[in-house]
């Protein structure tokens, strides 16, 4: 099963008008470079309209959250999957672990934002990851099941078949310190592994991103993992250098 690479910039509460116009700029200059590697970028929502319209051609548009809600209404500071929609976003982040730790979004809210997501026709890049005192305890394996599986039961296995999957060590996030190959590769080898004991074509198909201090320096041996389907990059992808290198060692293990 051959899987596109896709790597992913979350720029998170970061960017201006200013500055997100000068990194698409950077970004279309090389966009041709890398024309083998789909490119994200997921600016903050009140920057999804203008950076829209800047959009450099085979970069698509992601956002970053959603509500959970289906129907417009009295939800203060919150945004309905349609209105993503309407500003041409493609992909949704749900479950970033900065949601589930400063914003207390439980294994049912993700669910239910992954959910949202697909009724609007929306791509979610459900987020999972262990702490480091769960990955110390040797819990990694259980918090990805209890996480993985809170959106299968809601959700159920075939809603994977429209869906990315990103492994974000909560360890390994804006620390410098990256996962090894070998303990991304097994993570992500897991998550495979759970999909495939109920949709094996689904968890063949789906791509598996791997987060956490991804820098240029360090993406080729992650990318070059059998189950690590490109990346989804905070810090770096707001450097259009930093970004297009990490895009650059995906394109050079395409085929
Ligand atoms: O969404 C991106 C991840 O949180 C990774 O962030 P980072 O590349 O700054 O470590």
């Amino acid at each position: 099963m051959t899987r596109k690479y896709l790597v992913a910039g979350n720029w998170k509460m970061n960017g201006s008008l200013k500055a997100n116009a000068e990194l698409l700029s950077s970004i279309a200059a090389k966009t041709g470079e890398v024309a083998g590697v789909e490119l994200l970028v997921c600016p903050t929502a009140v920057h999804l309209e203008s950076v829209g319209k800047l959009l450099p051609a085979g970069v698509v548009l992601g956002a970053q959250n959603l509500s959970e809600q289906t129907k417009a209404g009295a939800f203060t500071g919150e945004i309905l999957g349609s209105m993503l929609t309407e500003l041409g976003v493609r992909y949704v982040l749900v479950g970033h672990s900065e949601r589930r730790s400063l914003y207390g979004e439980s294994d049912l809210r993700v669910a239910e934002k992954f959910k949202a997501a697909q009724a609007q026709n929306l791509v979610p890049v459900l987020c999972v990851g262990e702490t480091l005192e769960e990955r110390e305890s040797d819990q990694t394996e259980g918090v990805l099941t209890r996480q993985l599986n809170a959106v299968i039961e809601l959700c159920g296995i075939d809603s994977f078949a429209n869906a990315v999957i990103a492994y974000e060590p909560v360890w390994a996030i804006g620390t410098g310190k990256t996962a090894s190959p070998e303990q991304a590769q097994q993570a992500h080898a897991f998550i495979r592994g759970l999909l495939s004991k109920r949709n094996a074509t689904i968890a063949g198909s789906i791509r598996l991103l791997y987060g956490g201090s991804v820098k240029p320096d360090n993406a080729n041996e992650l990318f070059a993992c059998a189950d690590i389907d490109g990346g989804l990059i905070g810090g770096a992808s707001l450097k259009a250098a930093d970004f297009l290198g990490i895009a650059l060692a995906a394109q050079s293990l395409s085929t």
